[in-house]
């Protein structure tokens, strides 16, 4: 074989074949880096967290800050945390250009159980979260289900649950921020003290200065989650009930829908019990050996009749963890096998930040051309209208379906009604499309244009292809701008919100 038949092979195997990379190598390695992270976390554990050190450890942010302030000012700034660490879906090339500030700041401050809220640093991840709450009965309002996800990216970006219909997004329920801004200084706000900040933080991804901690609900919580499945093979009826449950006055607590093709899907309501009835039966899905979650919802569309289920509170959270949503199975097809599954199944799933680390660029070139990861936020009631655009467009199935309400608060997320709040769907679309005459660009602008049309959003981990000035009219930038021309050298230290997700300087 020559040098270039060599590599034409091992892109073949890497792309067409990537399950035998990820189990000779990458699930070993996973093991490996487990143990190893846990050992590594604990000891950075343990020599950076305290949580007295807190106002030393935001003294050193803020130093760095102002070692750049005295500088050139040539670069802007950026957190140091290596994109394949992080969930977003792109590493932004920024990293490496940007001034990196360190922000090790990894611990949980303070449960304060009178007023029912947690005071976080910005690494603390749902994963350490829910363990802290679980034992104290609390949980926090959403808890967006990849373990991986930080409390700094979430109130940045934007987080998105089950319960979101009630509680609202993730910064509708961060009750205050603290943050070191552009020239040194740090600030805490909340809707009543520097409001303009406060409200302009969320979907800011960084770009008005760095976030040292955050004062988040949290609520009570139960041991299980009483689910109800309820097939339905009309789109009509799905997307009829799915609006009125997440509309009642007195709602489930938690609803979602996946659908499995554009007319069938399973709606989902479960609501938080202390014990296990007698009207369903108890199902521990986060047991290793227990089928994926998404393949046993669709065997409730199979046997095409409603059932109850008792699931432990934990494993309801991270329901979709273990198989990545539906992705895991592109990358091992047979990871639902009940073999491997008793076998192997206690060692999924692979790290993200090691699948992200290893991924080879000709696989990187697949997803580009020939795999969809968005989640679009459209009213609630296009969702019909929605469906049937996807399904033109991508033809990509199972899809995530979740309510979530928006309150009326001033910011980038701006709803076009006088109401208190308004009730969104989040429609997650992650596969492989099989619509015809499918295009990355082009499909996934045609759908962006529906979603701004229709006064949605783009949630922007993934790819955004639209242009400044439509990203411009899909997010209010009247006080983000305001804020950036009130805060010393903010436009100097960090770039506007589109210069971070646009997909050039995501790459
Ligand atoms: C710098 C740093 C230092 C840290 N130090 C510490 C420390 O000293 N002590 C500490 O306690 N934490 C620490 N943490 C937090 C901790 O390491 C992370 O929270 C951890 O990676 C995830 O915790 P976990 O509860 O998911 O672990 P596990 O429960 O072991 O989860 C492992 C995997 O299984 C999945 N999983 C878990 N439960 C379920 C379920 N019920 N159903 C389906 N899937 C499930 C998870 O998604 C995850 O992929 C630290 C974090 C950082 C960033
Ligand atoms: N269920 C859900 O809601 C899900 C949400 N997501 C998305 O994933 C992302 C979160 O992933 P995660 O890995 O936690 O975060 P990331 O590291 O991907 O960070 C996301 C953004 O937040 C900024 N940021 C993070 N921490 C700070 C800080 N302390 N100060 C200032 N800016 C900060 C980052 O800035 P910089 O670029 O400078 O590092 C980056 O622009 C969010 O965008 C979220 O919407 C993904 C999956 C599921
Ligand atoms: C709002 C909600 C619920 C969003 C869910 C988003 C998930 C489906 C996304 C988040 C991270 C994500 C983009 C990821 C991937 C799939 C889709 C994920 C899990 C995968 C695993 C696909 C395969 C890729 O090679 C790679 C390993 C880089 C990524 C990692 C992140």
């Amino acid at each position: 074989m020559t040098a270039i038949e060599t590599e034409t092979f091992l892109e073949y195997i890497l792309v067409e074949h990537r399950w035998i990379i990820v189990m000779v190598a990458l699930l070993p390695i996973s093991l490996i880096w487990k143990i190893w992270s846990t050992f590594r976390n604990y000891v950075v554990f343990k020599l950076n967290s305290a949580p007295k050190m807190h106002i030393k450890k935001v003294k050193e942010v803020q130093s760095q800050v102002k070692a750049w302030l005295a500088g050139d000012r040539s670069t802007r700034l950026c957190t140091a945390r290596p994109g394949w660490q992080a969930m977003s879906f792109r590493q932004g090339i920024y990293k490496k250009t940007f001034t990196n500030i360190k922000v090790n700041l990894v611990d949980v401050l303070e449960v304060d159980m009178e007023n029912m809220t947690v005071r976080c640093e910005p690494l603390v991840t749902m994963g350490q979260l829910s363990r802290t709450l679980e034992p104290l009965g609390l949980a926090l309002a959403v808890v967006p289900e990849l373990d991986q996800l930080t409390v700094g990216g979430l109130v940045m970006g934007t987080g998105v649950e089950s319960s979101s219909h009630i509680y609202g997004l993730f910064q509708h329920f961060c009750l205050q921020y603290e943050l070191v801004l552009a020239d040194g200084s740090v600030v805490t706000c909340s809707k009543d003290e520097n409001p303009d900040l406060f409200y302009a933080v969320p979907w800011s991804y960084g770009t008005l200065g760095f976030l040292t901690s955050a004062v988040i609900k949290v609520v009570p919580a139960k041991k299980y989650i009483r689910l109800e499945y309820r097939p339905y093979n009309k789109l009509s009826e799905l997307s009829h009930h799915f609006i009125e449950e997440s509309l009642k006055d007195k709602p489930h607590e938690f609803i979602e829908a996946l659908l499995f093709t554009k007319n069938s899907g399973v709606l989902m309501t479960g609501n938080m019990v202390d014990k296990i009835g007698d009207d369903g039966k108890f199902n521990p899905i986060g047991k290793w050996y227990a089928e994926w979650f998404f393949k046993q919802v669709e065997r409730h569309l199979t046997n095409n009749r409603t059932a109850v289920e008792y699931i432990p509170l934990r494993d309801y959270y991270h329901r979709h963890t273990r198989s990545f949503f539906w992705e895991l199975q592109d990358i091992i097809p047979f990871g639902n096998h009940p073999i491997f599954r008793y076998l192997l199944g206690w060692l999924m799933p692979p790290e993200v930040s090691l699948l992200k680390l290893t991924q080879p660029e000709a696989v990187t070139k697949l997803y580009d051309k020939a795999h969809v990861i968005q989640d679009m936020l459209v009213p609630v009631e296009h969702l019909e209208k929605a469906i049937d655009v996807f399904h033109d467009e991508f033809e990509v199935y199972p899809i995530w379906l979740c309510p979530f309400r928006v309150f009326n608060h001033p910011g980038q997320l701006k709803i076009k009604t006088n109401a208190d709040s308004q009730m969104f769907v989040d429609i997650g679309v992650y596969g492989v499309p099989k619509a015809k005459g499918y295009e990355t660009v082009p499909s996934t602008r045609r759908i962006e244009a529906f979603v701004s049309k229709h006064d949605g959003f783009q949630m922007l981990y993934a790819d955004t292809y639209t242009t400044r000035e439509e990203f411009r009219a899909m997010f209010d930038h009247t006080l983000y701008d305001k804020v950036r021309d009130s805060l010393p050298y903010c436009k100097d230290a960090f770039p506007e919100i589109y210069g971070k997700v646009n997909r050039n300087v995501r790459k």
